[in-house]
């Protein structure tokens, strides 16, 4: 993919985002030395192919798109990194560009990610008497676990495996008590989904012999709570100050919104719906499963009983905005669709990840980027003006501009402050006659 050239001297003086599709696409591997193969696939233009779809689901017709962009600024743990993003939405890329830009002056983001650890879970039914059966499976548990190892001979190659056992008992499910039993299993650079379910679908019969009871669901937990991912950033109450805001009422509004979600669950929903904006983004494009990264960030966010925010914001002795999250992040960088579409890949490869935990420290921070530019705009002027006018490009689409013609109605409609479908349709036909 190759652009008129002269331009790529002066590229770093210029906005990525004032640059053409195809120049920016030329720019990115020019940064990053992916090949011509690689760039098609991340660009779509060599994407998953409807063959490929077709042995990935059932009754398959075809492919749908969506969006690639690429957030820029990011550092994390001092490594800069280009984020590839799959979102419809606009503003959600140049959000999360503009607070990693933001960062920068804290030294970006700062994650790290747990062991991957993944939890199988044994619901065992038909117990006469549950203490016994504790015992039962306490004294069997080295034998249960050196099972479980022998089940996948390349995960423990790989240095994962069998953890550890827990035993729960469940006092007031409405078929009255029963046992849950987990497996804690290391499935390193897998989500580790099919790993875990073998898992407790082979160890079930040996569970059943030793207690006698009956092994009922076998199957991962999505409350990944023994893999969680933190990032951390700290920005300097200078860097936030802009149009007649001071830096302290940036950050102080922020804090003030943040302690808005932490005690509100209807506040909260939409706050962590900000932070997931960030964090699908990326794990949708690198080929991982969003519903089960959705599923655990929420139920970690109720784990306390009441729903409440993923993220906290404060300051620190220096009068610095301070913000952190930590999520369960189960994403991988082998396996599932990561291993077949040649997009997810590419993604990978952009991203520069070697293993999982790598990619949930840049999703994680992705993340706490995305809610902190949610919150900045809340917190000033208000999330339209931003928001709209970066939406402005989908509304004159939508009204049937084309091409340049975009561009021409939706500049018309944020000079006027009026982002509407009818307006962009008047405005087309004063435009072109028609
Ligand atoms: C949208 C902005 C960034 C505009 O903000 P702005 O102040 O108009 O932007 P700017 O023109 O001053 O540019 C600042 C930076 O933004 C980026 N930027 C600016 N324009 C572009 C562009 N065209 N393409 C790519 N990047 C762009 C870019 O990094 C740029 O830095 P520069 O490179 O110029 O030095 C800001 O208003 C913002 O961050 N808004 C919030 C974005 C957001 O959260 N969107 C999600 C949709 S709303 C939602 O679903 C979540 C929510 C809000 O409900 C969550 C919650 O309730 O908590
Ligand atoms: N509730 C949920 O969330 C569920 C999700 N799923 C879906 O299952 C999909 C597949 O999950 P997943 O099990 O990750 O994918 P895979 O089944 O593809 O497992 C990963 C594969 O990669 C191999 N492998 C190679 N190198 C590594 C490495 N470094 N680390 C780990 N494994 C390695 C593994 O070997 P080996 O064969 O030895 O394991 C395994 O075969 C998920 O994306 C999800 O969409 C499925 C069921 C439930």
């Amino acid at each position: 993919m190759l652009v008129n050239t002269h331009k790529m001297e002066s590229l770093d003086k210029l906005r990525f985002y004032e640059l053409t599709l195809q120049e920016r696409g030329s720019y990115l591997q020019k940064q990053t030395g992916l090949t011509d193969a690689e760039m098609d696939a991340l660009c779509g233009l060599a994407g998953l192919a409807p063959a490929s779809a077709d042995k990935m689901v059932e009754n398959a017709i075809g492919i749908y798109s969506l969006p690639m962009g690429i957030a820029q600024n990011f550092v994390v743990n001092g490594r800069k990194v280009w984020v590839p993003m799959v979102v419809e939405e606009p503003s959600v890329v140049a959000g999360a560009s503009f607070m990693a830009r933001l960062a920068r002056a804290g030294g970006g983001f700062f994650a790290s990610a747990d062991e991957p650890c993944m939890i199988g879970q044994m619901q065992i039914l038909g117990l006469p008497d549950l203490e016994k059966a504790r015992k039962l499976l306490l004294d069997h548990g080295a034998e249960l676990l050196d099972e479980a190892a022998r089940i996948d001979p390349v995960l423990q190659e790989l240095g994962g495996g069998p953890r550890e056992m827990e035993i729960r008992i469940v006092e007031d499910s409405p078929i009255g008590p029963f046992m849950v039993l987990h497996i804690i299993l290391d499935v390193r650079d897998a989500m580790g989904a099919n790993a875990v379910n073998t898992a407790c679908e082979r160890l079930a019969p040996r569970v059943e012999a030793l207690t006698g009871g009956r092994v009922h669901l076998r199957i991962l937990s999505n409350l990944a709570d023994r893999r969680l991912a933190r990032a951390r950033v700290t920005i300097p109450v200078s860097e936030l100050a802009f149009d007649g805001y001071s830096g302290e009422q940036v950050r102080d509004g922020i804090i003030e919104a943040w302690a808005f979600a932490a005690v509100d669950p209807y506040r909260a929903a939409t706050h962590n719906k900000g932070i997931m904006n960030g964090v699908d983004a990326v794990v949708i494009a690198t080929g991982n499963d969003w519903r089960a990264v959705e599923a655990g960030a929420h139920a970690f966010a109720a784990r306390s009983g009441r729903y409440t925010s993923l993220s906290t914001w404060g300051q620190d002795k220096d009068g610095s905005l301070v913000g952190s999250l930590e999520m369960p992040m189960a994403v991988g960088i082998v396996g599932g669709a990561t291993r077949v579409h040649p997009g997810a890949k590419a993604a990978v490869k952009l991203l520069g990840v070697q293993t999982a935990r790598e990619l949930a420290e840049i999703i994680v921070s992705v993340g706490l980027a995305q809610n902190m530019a949610a919150l900045r705009a809340l917190a000033t002027e208000g999330i339209q003006r931003g928001h709209m006018t970066l939406h402005a490009r989908q509304v004159a689409a939508a009204a049937g501009a084309e091409g340049a013609m975009i561009d021409r109605v939706a500049d018309r409609m944020v000079q006027e402050k009026t982002i509407r479908i009818d307006r962009a349709q008047e405005i087309l036909k004063e435009i072109t006659g028609r």
